[in-house]
């Protein structure tokens, strides 16, 4: 199978993308997309997409891990998306498209980073006063730490994700340190990746729910990842609920290629 792919980055959680509009690569086992994925023997991405067609969207994201399984929202990679569709020549003041978590909205901004506006967010579960569940379109455990750029995110992350209560359904694991009000610093180990990867979109959608000192009403956090900043805008509700939450980011090409697979 000849394919013609794409990679893009947004902070540096990395994808290959596909435009399967014509699905020319519907046929695409998850054996091929963890080949393509595979940074030593195949293309190298945390993830793969596929764009395709939607009747009442302007396309439908398609996601798979790099361990070649589909998997829930990723919020990285539908920030790239957007930027990939506007490559591929769909123009939109605000683009409209569907993915495993449901329908989202999406704007490129003049200075060509994408917001993408989250689902909803009806519960935080406080495990304990520095550990929380939340769902922001895929399953996150966010741990409060201190001096996490010294944090072994890794052995950590695997002992949560692999622990009894998470071993079938997998979950990302985000750790934060707090630097101030409206400002965090997240590293995540990814499930289906099965590492930290530089940046979780998702995850740190998530960490920035979890902040601390968020305010009832209109809040916006400024997230360091080891790939970059993000931001973060969302509305708490009085009852606990969060909506009109929006990630905001770089998202560019690295590099488009043509590549032969069995
Ligand atoms: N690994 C995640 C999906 C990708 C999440 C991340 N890359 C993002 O930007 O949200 C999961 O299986 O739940």
């Amino acid at each position: 199978m000849k394919l013609n792919f794409f990679k893009y980055q947004g902070t540096g959680n990395d994808f290959v993308i596909l435009d399967n509009r014509n699905h020319e690569y519907d046929a695409l086992t998850n054996e091929q997309v963890k080949f393509l994925c595979d940074r030593r023997f195949g293309i190298g991405a945390d993830g793969l997409m596929l764009l395709n067609s939607a009747a009442d969207y302007d396309f439908e994201m398609k996601y798979y891990n790099s361990d070649g399984n589909t998997s829930t929202m990723c919020g990285n990679g539908g920030r790239c998306l957007v930027k990939f569709a506007f490559h591929r020549g769909i123009t939109r003041t605000i683009y409209r498209f569907i993915a495993a978590d449901g329908s989202h909205e999406a704007e490129i901004d003049m200075d060509g980073t994408v917001s993408l506006k989250m689902k909803d967010v009806s519960t935080i579960e406080e495990l304990n006063h520095k550990d929380f569940l939340l769902d922001t379109g895929s399953p996150h455990y966010v741990k409060m730490v201190s001096d996490v750029m010294d944090y072994d995110v890794y052995q950590k992350g695997h002992d949560i994700r692999f622990s009894n209560k998470f071993a079938k359904q997998g979950v990302n694991v985000n750790f934060v340190e707090q630097k101030n009000d409206d400002e965090i610093i997240v590293r995540t180990y990814e499930r289906g990746v099965e590492d930290e990867t530089l940046s979780c979109g998702t995850g740190v959608t998530a960490s920035a729910l979890v902040n601390f000192h968020n305010e009832i009403g209109f809040n916006e956090v400024i997230v360091t990842t080891k790939g970059g900043k993000l931001s973060v805008e969302y509305d708490r509700h009085r009852e606990g609920s969060y909506s009109d939450i929006w990630l905001c980011g770089p998202a560019d090409m690295v590099f488009a290629g043509c590549i032969e697979i069995n």
